[in-house]
C-alpha cells in the first residue's frame, strides 16, 4: 500500500509540543523512528544527515520535573506532553537514540516534553543579560572566581585550540555550597566548589529562573535521553536496566552556558571563529538555539566521514550531542561529535535588526557527578559484545573520573586566556595588536554591535581613535602573548 509521506507542515506541527496532536497519533508512528528533517531553510546536508529522534515515548518516568518547571513558568498545561508507558515504544525510541548517537553523535529530539515557553523564556533572560552594559557584566567576570569558570567571559576571552572565540558567555555550574556540602560533591576539586555569579541587582529573577525552572527541566530531559540510550544499548553492551547510568548522574555536575555571538566580518582572516572545533566534555549537551531563520549555518558538526554539516535551529526540536564521557563509557560506540560555531556574518543579505544582535544559544551540559568514575563498559561487564566496540583495537579508552577530565579541560581553555579582548573605561572592547604594539578597536566586530554592547553611541564607537586607545594600557594583563590580530 502506498503511504503518503507527511507534509513539511505536518511534521513541524508534530515537532511542536501540542498534546492533542501527539495523543492522536498511533504509538507506532511516535515510537521514535529516526526521521529526516523536512524543515525549510535547513541546508541540504543537514536534511539528510542529522537524524531527528522522537523521544516522546520516554517521557513517562521523568516527566515530573518538566511539569513542575512548566507550572512555575506559567505555561499552559496543553504544552506538557504526558503519555502512558509503552515499553515497546520506549524500546524503539531507545534504539533510534542509540543509532543516532553512534552514527552521528549529534541529533535532534522532538516531543521532548520541555515547553516551548520555557525555552523562549530562557532566551529572553539571556538576551536581557547580554544587553546589559559591558561594565555590569564584567562585575561578574570569571576572573573574580577561584575556578575561573563561574561567571561572565567577554568576547575573545574563551580560547579554543589556541584561538580566541568570538563570543561572550555566562557560565553557571551546579553550585557547591562549601558550608553544607555532600561529602562526594567536588571531592578533590576544591576550585570548582562555590556559587555562581549572577547580576542579582540588575536582573533579580535570572538566577531563580535558571536554577529552579530551566535547569530542572534540562536535567529531566537529560535523564530521559540517558534512559533511552541505556535501553538502546541493551544486552549487546551488557546493560540490563534502563536506569543503569542513574547513580552516575544523580548529583550531575551540570553546566549551563548562555552565549551570544556578535556578527563579524568573516572575510577578515581568522576572526570567524565563534567557537573553535571541539567535543564536549561530559555525557550529553542539550542545545536551545533561537528558532529563527537567521544564522542557519553557524553551528556545524563533523560526521564520521569528516564532512562538516550545518545544525540549524528547528522549531520544536532540541539539538543533542554526545560528549567525551559517553564515548569513553561505550568504548567509542557512541561518538563525541566534533563541532564548531562560525560567527554570524555582518553583511548577510536581507540583514535585519535581529541579525545585528548576533546569534544566541544556550547549551546545557548534562554531565556525570563530579566524582563519577567512568569505566568503559567492556572492562567491567560480562556479556558485553566486544566485537561491537569500535575502539577496542585502539585501546584508547581508560577509566576516568569526570571531575579530573573537567578540570583538565577548563585549564586548557583558560591557560592561554590572557585577555585579547580588554575591557576599558567606559566599557569598551579593545584588542591588543602585537603587530601595532597597542590596543585597537576590534575591526571585525560590527560598530552597531559594539555600540549595543558598550552602550556608546554608534558615532562614539565609530570615532574611537588611537589616542583614546593608548590610555587603556593600564588594563593590559599580558598582551605580549596575544596573537597578532591585525
Ligand atoms: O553555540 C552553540 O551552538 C554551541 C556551543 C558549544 O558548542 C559549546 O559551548 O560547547
Ligand atoms: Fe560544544
Amino acid at each position: 500500500m502506498l503511504r503518503v509521506r507527511p507534509s513539511r507542515q505536518q511534521l513541524l506541527r508534530r515537532a511542536g509540543s501540542s498534546r492533542r496532536h501527539v495523543s492522536r497519533r498511533a504509538s507506532r508512528e511516535r515510537a521514535g523512528a529516526t526521521r529526516r528533517s523536512l524543515v525549510s531553510n535547513v541546508p541540504e546536508n543537514s536534511r539528510t544527515l542529522v537524524p531527528v529522534v522522537d523521544v516522546g515515548a520516554l517521557l513517562d518516568d521523568h516527566g515530573t520535573c518538566a511539569v513542575r518547571a512548566a507550572r512555575a513558568a506559567d505555561c499552559s498545561a496543553d504544552h506538557i506532553v504526558c503519555r502512558r508507558k509503552d515499553e515497546e515504544a520506549q524500546r524503539r525510541a531507545g534504539e533510534a537514540l542509540f543509532h543516532a548517537a553512534s552514527q552521528v553523535g549529534l541529533f535532534y529530539v522532538i516531543h521532548h516534553g520541555v515547553p516551548e515557553r520555557l525555552l523562549a523564556l530562557a532566551r529572553e533572560h539571556a538576551t536581557r543579560f547580554f544587553d546589559l552594559p559591558l561594565a555590569a557584566k564584567q562585575r561578574i567576570s570569571v576572573r573574580h572566581c577561584a575556578s575561573h569558570a563561574r561567571g561572565f567571559q567577554q568576547v575573545g576571552e574563551n580560547v579554543t585550540q589556541g584561538r580566541h572565540d568570538q563570543h561572550e558567555a555566562l557560565d553557571a555550574y551546579r553550585e557547591i555550597d562549601t558550608a553544607h556540602r555532600h561529602p562526594t560533591d567536588c571531592a578533590g576539586g576544591e576550585p570548582m566548589a562555590g556559587l555562581n555569579q549572577w547580576p542579582a541587582e540588575l536582573l533579580p529573577q535570572i538566577r531563580e529562573f535558571f536554577h529552579f525552572e530551566y535547569v530542572p527541566a534540562m536535567l529531566s530531559l537529560g535523564a530521559r535521553v540517558m534512559h533511552g540510550l541505556a535501553l538502546g544499548m541493551g544486552s549487546r553492551m551488557g546493560i540490563h536496566d534502563a536506569r543503569f547510568f542513574e547513580p552516575y548522574f544523580d548529583r550531575s555536575f551540570w553546566v549551563l552556558r548562555l552565549i551570544r555571538y556578535p556578527p563579524v566580518c568573516r572575510s577578515m582572516d581568522g576572526h570567524d571563529q565563534g567557537c573553535g572545533e571541539h567535543t564536549d566534555y561530559g555525557m550529553l549537551t542539550i542545545l536551545n538555539q533561537e528558532p529563527t531563520s537567521h544564522h542557519q549555518e553557524c553551528l556545524e558538526a563533523q560526521l564520521s566521514s569528516g564532512q562538516w554539516v550545518a545544525v540549524p535551529p528547528i522549531p520544536g526540536a532540541l539539538a543533542v550531542n554526545v560528549g567525551d564521557m559517553l564515548e569513553v563509557w561505550t568504548g567509542g560506540r557512541l561518538r563525541a561529535t566534533p563541532h564548531r560555531v562560525r560567527a554570524p556574518e555582518i553583511t548577510s543579505p536581507g540583514k535585519t535588526a535581529e541579525d545585528a544582535k548576533g546569534r544566541l544559544s544556550i547549551p546545557f551540559f548534562f554531565e556525570p557527578n563530579f566524582d563519577a568514575v567512568i569505566v568503559p563498559l567492556h572492562m567491567n561487564m560480562t556479556g558485553y559484545d566486544d566485537s561491537a566496540s569500535v575502539q577496542d583495537s585502539k585501546c584508547v579508552f581508560k577509566p576516568i573520573r569526570y571531575g579530573d577530565h573537567l578540570m583538565r579541560k577548563i585549564a586548557t581553555n583558560f591557560a592561554s586566556a590572557d585577555p585579547l579582548a580588554i575591557h576599558v573605561e567606559p566599557g569598551m572592547l579593545l584588542y591588543y595588536s602585537s603587530r601595532h604594539k597597542r590596543f585597537v578597536r576590534a575591526p571585525w566586530l560590527e560598530h552597531s554591535w559594539l555600540a549595543r554592547c558598550t552602550k556608546m553611541t554608534f558615532d562614539e564607537v565609530h570615532n574611537l581613535d588611537a589616542s583614546f586607545v593608548d590610555t587603556s594600557q593600564r588594563h593590559q594583563t599580558n598582551p605580549g602573548k596575544a596573537a597578532d590580530e591585525n
